[in-house]
């Protein structure tokens, strides 16, 4: 047994940090960076990521629960005024706030509208995260830490730290980690080592759907597009060395005018999404996946409580 040394030891620590910023500033980029896996759902298309999504950074002196939010918008529908109240009802629990500001991008409306509702959320340490600073040269860069510095001291308060990041690159994402951890209370570890998300992997597998099916489809289209996942089943009778797992879900649109956009002609880019999103279900899943997928059309479902609901909102 070795003596007790005279240094006491740091306390392991545990808490949660969410991410906030202006769509496409680079926050699921960056979640998964720090967890180093795909577990939140990124896309060049804003406002992709519908639930929160936690990535779990695994550390000897420290547990790091990352949760992901839906960025703050403008409402015009129900189900944009739910979404900022998940935003805000998740910004007031976390241990510290992280705000995403793209290097490339001068500081916008949408900034200082966020940073405002930072401003009132008194007692959560703040960290700006300047974001894709692969993207700009020193000069730049310098800049916009001054304008983000300028950003705080204007609206009254102060950051905890600023730090440059690059996600893409891996550049100070483990210092990101490092400025994170001491901002968390001291607590045992809140999940079993190797966890990496506790979002249901129904939710997860949803997402992948629904980020396949996004792609390259009209603009309008995104805030139209549902996916729940009915029913996961490892199909019966498989020999031990080779299982499959069945998946049934469903994509809901809210017109059957959209139907043609979705399905494509003869199918085709249904087909393409089946496929896609199936290979990134296997690698989650770590299994052999049979993906059975339904279109079908809810009418408004936007803008239904009912609807919403059976949709997992
Ligand atoms: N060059 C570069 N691009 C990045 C970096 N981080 C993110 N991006 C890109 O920026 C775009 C948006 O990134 P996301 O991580 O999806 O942004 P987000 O803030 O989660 O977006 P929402 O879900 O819409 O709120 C994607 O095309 C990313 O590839 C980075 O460090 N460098």
């Amino acid at each position: 047994m070795s003596a007790p040394s005279s240094e006491p030891q740091a306390k392991h620590r545990a808490g949660f940090a969410c991410f906030v910023g202006r769509p496409n500033a680079g926050k699921s980029t960056l979640t998964n960076a720090l967890v180093g896996q795909k577990v939140a759902i990124t896309s060049n298309r804003p406002q992709t990521t519908r639930h929160t999504v936690r990535g779990i950074v695994h550390r000897d002196d420290a547990q790091l629960i990352l949760v992901d939010t839906p960025g703050l918008h403008k409402p015009r529908t129900l189900l944009g005024e739910r979404l900022n109240d998940v935003v805000r009802t998740t910004w007031a629990e976390v241990d510290v706030i992280g705000f995403c500001l793209p290097a490339n991008e001068k500081l916008g409306p949408g900034d200082r509208f966020i940073a405002k509702e930072l401003a009132g959320i008194k007692k959560t340490p703040k960290i700006a995260i300047v974001t894709k600073t692969d993207l700009v040269d020193s000069k730049t860069l310098a800049e916009q830490l001054i304008a983000i510095d300028r950003l705080a001291a204007e609206l009254g308060f102060e950051w905890a730290e600023i730090i440059p990041v690059s996600a893409v690159k891996g550049e100070q994402v483990g210092l990101l980690a490092d400025l994170l951890v001491p901002l968390l209370p001291e607590s045992p570890p809140l999940y079993p080592e190797g966890d990496l998300t506790d979002e249901p992997e129904m939710v997860m597998v949803a997402e992948l759907i629904r980020e396949a099916a996004l792609e390259g489809v009209r603009d309008e289209l995104p805030h139209s597009i549902a996916v729940v996942v009915e029913e996961m089943l490892p199909r019966e009778n498989r020999p031990k060395d080779k299982p499959l797992l069945d998946i049934h879900a469903n994509v809901y649109i809210e017109r059957s005018s959209q139907k043609g956009i979705i399905i494509g002609p003869q199918g085709k880019r249904l087909k393409d999404v089946g496929t896609k999103s199936r290979k990134q279900i296997e690698a989650l899943l770590g299994t052999p996946v049979f993906l059975d997928l339904h279109v079908k059309v809810a009418k408004d479902w936007q803008r239904d409580p009912k609807q919403l609901r059976k949709l997992g909102f």
